[in-house]
């Protein structure tokens, strides 16, 4: 949130996901430094318009604070599950196996 330069890459950024990334990819802008408002250069109307603009998610975190910061991830993952549920996710069978991680309670998942 606080160097211009790095935003204005997104679009070449989601370009390049379009490009070379599934179609069924899940896209999430993460909006960090938020800490220092002081320094902020992009505003949050400015982020929230974009990707909604965009259709990706978005959210703030600021890594130095652990605000937020696994909040994407655990989003993610409901996503995720919840895609799963459906059947939406495509079965693709070269994708490495998943190693032992955090579980996660499909109760903390908002499911719409
Ligand atoms: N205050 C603060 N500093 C952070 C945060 N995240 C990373 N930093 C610091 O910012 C510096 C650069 O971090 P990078 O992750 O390399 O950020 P960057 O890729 O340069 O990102 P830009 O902000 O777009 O330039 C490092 O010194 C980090 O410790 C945060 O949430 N808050």
């Amino acid at each position: 949130m606080t160097f211009e330069e790095s935003f204005c890459c997104l679009s070449e950024w989601l370009r390049e996901i379009e490009q070379y990334a599934s179609n069924e990819v899940i896209t999430v802008l993460v909006g960090n430094k938020i800490d220092l408002a002081g320094r902020r250069e992009i505003s949050q109307q400015r982020a929230e318009e974009f990707s909604e603009a965009q259709n990706v998610y978005y959210l703030k975190t600021s890594a130095k604070e652990s605000d937020n910061v696994e909040k994407p991830f655990l989003d993610l993952a409901c996503r995720l599950i919840s895609e799963a549920r459906q059947n939406t996710l495509v079965n693709n069978v070269s994708s490495p196996l998943p190693r032992e991680g955090k579980s996660i309670s499909y109760l903390t998942c908002n499911f719409n």
